[in-house]
């Protein structure tokens, strides 16, 4: 997985590379400069956009001057330079790239109050502030982030919006640059993944500066980021002479009158994603739907009053989605929650009681999964103000319980019980539809069944759910279509391997 830094370790990682690569610094900002030029290029690759790179006076601001030579030199002839020039201030790297830029004839103008000029350029690179940023952005500084973030031009950041803050709780009155990309130097920063940062950044791309791998996988993190590669290692591929028993047994505790389609699209999902068996505790309205739509799924009829005599059959359970909330149900998850020598998925309503019963969480099987998304997880540990806080609960609350804590977003963070937050990359706004959770569900209690590890099975299916998402070709991705296509999408992640 990626180790994702501080802006501190990063800058350390700058510093070990200087030193051990016998580089200069102002040669890393050429790295910089060109890695950030090669990917701006691909972008705007009409010679003629109008381009105007606004910078501050420190390593940023370098980088930026530094940008504006390398476009001048590849032929880009529309480019101005601007100096927010607030402070006397400035690194020996800009001062260095100030010089060579009168090699390529670009006069900057330098801007050193809030007397700013109308602005025309259709691209805008934001070179102000990079990782920095050392206070809350005010005066003049603020001013022209607003009126940068007014103008109809797209905005492209160098290494991070100005003003945006890498790590930590996102403030959302700071001042910050509202970039359509940021171009990013060797590694995402960790706020890119939380939601805050949604204002200020639209997309990001990153730029390869050459830092000593070794030295930034070696720096102590909580933060991880997953990677194909990760997945393609903890899949195993289905051996010649296996049968159904091989890949285990997994029970959905789920369904009601209402919303019995939660427990349909979670049973569907179990068995998609290789289980063995799959059977489906629902109440006996869901019997012809299930049957009819899903004839591979065994049922076991809920009547009132029903309890499990033989939950150790099952590999695997997964209770609550759209599970409802009553006497009856309440006392079916209280008895699971006591008598289970597996770990099991919590979802949807069996979250919501927990939420009404924290005591449950000390009796949970170790590694038993929760998989809240925002509302869910504050109504079990409480209101937070921001991501930051709901994480740093989440870190806290898998130790004390030795859980595991899928926390579901646009990047879903997996918390596991030593405190390793793994970040989810996969996934598309075409998922925001309702019952896509209750796939998620179906496909971690599935890998659970098949004998993978919790925490594992959590990375598989948060991962393979979000792969299969955002590579659907439509504009939502229902999620009973999705869950057809997990299959396919398995083999096509452990490519030759998969058989
Ligand atoms: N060789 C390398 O290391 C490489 C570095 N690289 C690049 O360097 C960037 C980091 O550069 P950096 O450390 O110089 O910081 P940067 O973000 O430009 O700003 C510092 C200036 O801003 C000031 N300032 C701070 N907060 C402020 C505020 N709220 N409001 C107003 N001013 C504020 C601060 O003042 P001070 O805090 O000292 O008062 C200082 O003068 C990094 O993002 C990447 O782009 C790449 O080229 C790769 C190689
Ligand atoms: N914009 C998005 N980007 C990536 N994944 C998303 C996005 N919106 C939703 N998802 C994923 O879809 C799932 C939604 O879960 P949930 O809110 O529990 O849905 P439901 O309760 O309707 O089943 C989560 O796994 C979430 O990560
Ligand atoms: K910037």
């Amino acid at each position: 997985m990626l180790n994702l830094l501080t802006s501190t370790q990063i800058r350390q990682a700058d510093s070990h590379t200087i030193s051990k690569d016998q580089i200069s610094s102002i040669d890393l900002m050429e790295t910089a400069a060109v890695a950030f030029t090669d990917i701006f290029t691909n972008q705007y690759p009409q010679k003629s956009t109008s381009i105007s790179i606004y910078c501050g006076t420190g390593n940023n601001g370098g980088d930026g001057l530094a940008i504006a030579r390398q476009l001048k030199q590849r032929g880009y002839s529309a480019i101005s330079v601007k100096i927010a020039r607030f402070t006397d201030k400035a690194s020996p790297e800009f001062d260095a790239n100030l010089k060579r830029l009168a090699e390529v004839d670009v006069a900057p103008v330098e801007i050193k109050n809030d007397n700013f000029e109308g602005e025309n350029a259709v691209v805008v690179i934001d070179a102000l502030l990079g990782t920095g940023l050392s206070r809350p952005v005010e005066g003049y500084y603020r001013a022209l982030i607003e009126f940068l973030n007014k103008i109809p031009a797209k905005i492209v950041s160098v290494d991070i919006p100005s003003g945006f803050c890498c790590e930590d709780h996102i403030d959302p009155k700071a001042a910050v640059i509202h970039s359509d990309l940021t171009i990013t130097f060797q590694l995402p920063k960790i706020n890119f993944f939380f939601p805050e940062s949604g204002a200020a950044i639209n997309r990001f791309e990153i730029a390869d500066i050459g830092l000593d791998e070794e030295f930034l996988a070696g720096q102590d993190s909580h933060f991880k980021l997953i990677r194909r590669e990760d997945v393609q290692k903890i899949l195993r591929p289905r051996k010649q002479f296996s049968h159904k028993g091989t890949f285990g047994h997994g029970l959905i505790v789920a369904g009601s009158d209402q919303t019995m389609g939660a427990a349909l699209l979670c049973a569907e999902a179990c068995m998609q994603t290789g289980a063995g068996l799959t059977t489906a505790c629902i109440p006996p309205q869901g019997l012809a739907g299930l049957n009819a739509r899903i004839p591979e799924i065994m049922a076991i009829i809920r009547e009132r009053s029903f309890t499990f005599t033989d939950l150790e059959k099952y590999n695997a359970i997964a209770a609550g989605p759209g599970l409802g909330y009553s006497e009856e149900t309440v006392k079916l998850i209280k008895d699971m929650v006591l008598k289970s020598q597996v770990p099991l998925v919590i979802d949807a309503d069996a979250l919501n009681m927990l939420s009404q019963r924290l005591e449950w969480l000390k009796k949970l099987p170790d590694y038993s999964i929760l998989t809240p998304h925002m509302k869910e997880f504050d109504r079990l540990f409480g209101q937070h103000n921001t991501w930051w806080g709901r994480v740093e609960t989440a870190k806290k609350k898998a130790a004390e319980n030795q859980l595991i804590i899928v926390l579901k977003n646009r990047y879903t963070f997996i918390v596991m019980p030593d405190g390793k937050v793994c970040i989810n990359p996969t996934g598309s706004p075409s998922m925001s539809t309702g019952g896509m959770g209750d796939v998620l569900t179906g496909m971690i209690v599935s890998f659970l069944a098949q004998g993978y590890e919790p925490k594992d099975a959590a990375i598989l299916g948060t991962y393979i759910h979000g792969y299969c998402g955002e590579n659907y070709p439509g504009y939502i991705c229902p999620p009973s279509a999705l869950v057809k296509n997990i299959p396919i999408k398995i083999s096509e992640i452990m490519g030759e391997n998969w058989l």
